[in-house]
């Protein structure tokens, strides 16, 4: 059982550095003097700040962070670095004050510095797309080990470093956190590190001050339009990390019209990866079998080298994750016989993905997987992967974010009632959206996509399950989409304890399946 801490990850044994050499270095002006002149650490959040920190004020969507200044100030930190507006807030709390137009856009070389993150850094992948990233992420670390080489990786699940784990908040931690991490995993002697980069990561330069050596793209489908009014201005967003600024090379899922576009735009050499005849790519990938336990699949590149494996997850998607991995590892410089011979040794890709088509079911009674897909096209990738290893009914249990993207709510609920027998409606994170109206969203497209599906509403998720539990048989399947790992459901700025795995687990206990 993987060790857990609850803070984020820092380095254990930082080295300090000179505040007035960060000054010097990257030209900033400086109000007060330092005293200590010396700084161990970085953090743009009050709460967060350990003694020797340099505090970042930035300017919210709802706060100016340099108010908090004096906060900082009694928590240890040593200064703050902020724009004018929050030189100006933070004047009366006693911290020397540093100041620079832009601190977001500074926030990722000032942290590389402090944490010295570019003195010679591990072997570096980037994961980004809509659905896959986590997938990916976990893929890639799973075949490292199997390598024999001790990775750390950053996901919207998990920070790990080995066998220690950290629950995530963001996606992509912001470039304070993300240096820190890269400093500790450093420590911890880690020579590969994999981040899931959102589009939001590069829009609010989380990952700035990285230049990754491998980034992998799967795929771009509707999601985050909240955030980018538009697909194109989503994939623009996206296509920033595959740039010479950014990434020495990549590799892309090129089935879809904008993987294709991004190899065609991308200004670093990419490795091209298609799942279907008839597009041309580097790399082939083939499904050569799928049950309800495994995917196994071959993939030919250049030169006719293959190598055929499989995972330990439903879903031809997952295979598809597999082999944008495995591409992504050649990529890097690793011998595709290396990682078929291990792969062999163990009898596949010895990968666990939390919450994601992840099976809770024994063997009697219905198969239960719980799913973090959110987006039209996870929800269409999970339920035609369940169909094609299902005789019995797919059950599908699934609500929607509040507050988040409102424009994929109809197309979620017209895909569930077209390829799901029975669907259950009920409550995801409302947040703060009225979780009726969310509810009644959901339930009208369902029912206008098919006017004979088997439809319920349920608002309690716990109870939802049960519904779905009450209507199931033996050979028949229930997918939980939608909290996958979470252990939490947001409803109205509260975030109440809630995990779909064990309330799945208590319910077959109930119904005496497991
Ligand atoms: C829209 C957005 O990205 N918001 C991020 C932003 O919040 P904000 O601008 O609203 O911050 P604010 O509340 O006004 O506070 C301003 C500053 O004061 C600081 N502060 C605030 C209060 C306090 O007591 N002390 C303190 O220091 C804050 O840390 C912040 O630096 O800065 C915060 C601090 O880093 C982030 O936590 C917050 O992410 C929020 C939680 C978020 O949900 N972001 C989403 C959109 C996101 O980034 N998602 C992507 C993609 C996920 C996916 O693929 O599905 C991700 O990478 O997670
Ligand atoms: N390659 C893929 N194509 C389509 N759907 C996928 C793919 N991989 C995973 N999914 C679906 O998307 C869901 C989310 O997968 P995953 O967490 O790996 O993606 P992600 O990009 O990290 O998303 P998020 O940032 O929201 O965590 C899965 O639970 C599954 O339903």
């Amino acid at each position: 059982m993987p060790d857990r801490v609850s803070q984020g990850l820092r380095p254990e044994h930082p080295i300090a550095r000179s505040l007035s050499q960060l000054v010097s270095d990257f030209e900033l002006e400086q109000i007060g003097e330092f005293a200590p002149d010396s700084v161990t650490g970085i953090s743009l959040t009050s709460k967060d700040i350990l003694p020797g920190d340099l505090y970042v004020g930035l300017p919210g969507r709802n706060v100016h962070g340099a108010s908090f200044a004096a906060a900082a100030a009694q928590s240890g930190a040593v200064a703050i670095l902020t724009d004018s507006v929050g030189a100006g807030l933070a004047a009366d709390s006693g911290l020397p004050v540093i100041v620079t137009q832009q601190p977001r856009e500074a926030l990722g070389a000032v942290s590389a510095w402090i944490y010295r993150t570019l003195d010679d850094p591990p072997t570096l992948f980037g994961v980004t797309g809509t659905n896959g990233k986590t997938s990916v992420t976990y893929i890639l670390d799973a075949i490292l080990s199997q390598l024999g080489i001790v990775a750390g990786f950053s996901t919207t699940a998990e920070r790990g470093i080995g066998d220690l784990r950290i629950t995530s908040t963001l996606t992509t931690p912001e470039a304070t956190e993300v240096h820190a991490l890269l400093a500790r995993m450093r420590e911890a002697e880690v020579r590969s590190v994999i981040i899931e980069v959102s589009a939001q990561a590069l829009t609010r330069h989380r990952v700035d001050g990285i230049v990754f050596d491998v980034v992998g793209f799967t795929n771009l489908t509707h999601d985050h339009l909240d955030d980018y009014g538009r697909m194109e201005d989503y994939f623009e967003a996206k296509r920033a990390l595959f740039e010479p600024d950014r990434a020495r090379r990549g590799a892309v899922l090129v089935d879809g019209e904008w993987g294709s576009r991004l190899a065609e735009e991308s200004r670093i050499p990419v490795a091209t990866i298609s799942t279907k005849p008839g597009i041309p790519a580097d790399w082939r990938m083939t499904i050569l079998e799928e049950t309800v336990d495994f995917t196994r699949f071959t993939i030919e590149g250049p030169d006719h080298r293959s190598i055929t494996t499989s995972i330990p997850i439903l879903g031809r998607f997952m295979a598809e994750n597999a082999a944008l991995a495995i591409v992504m590892l050649v990529e890097s410089g690793y011998d595709l016989e290396a990682i078929s011979h291990v792969l062999e040794r163990d009898g596949g890709i010895d990968a666990f993905v939390p919450g994601r088509a992840e099976k809770v079911s024994a063997d009697a009674g219905p198969r239960v997987y719980i799913d973090y897909g959110h987006s039209p096209d996870a929800f269409q990738s999970a339920l035609e992967a369940l169909r094609r290893v299902t005789d019995g009914r797919v059950i599908m249990v699934f609500g929607a974010d509040g507050d988040r993207d409102t424009t994929k709510r109809v197309d979620m609920a017209s895909i569930a009632a077209r390829l799901a027998d029975v669907v259950v409606i009920t409550d995801y994170n409302p947040r703060f959206e009225d979780p009726a109206s969310i509810r009644s969203v959901l339930l009208d497209a369902a029912r206008s996509a098919r006017d004979d599906v088997e439809l319920y509403e349920v608002p309690d998720p716990r109870l939802a399950f049960r519904k779905a539990l009450s209507v199931a048989g033996d050979g028949d399947v229930i997918l939980h989409a939608g909290p996958g790992h979470e252990d939490y459901q947001e409803v109205a700025g509260e975030k109440i304890p809630y995990s779909a795995r064990d309330e799945a687990r208590l319910a077959l206990q109930e119904y005496g399946w497991l």
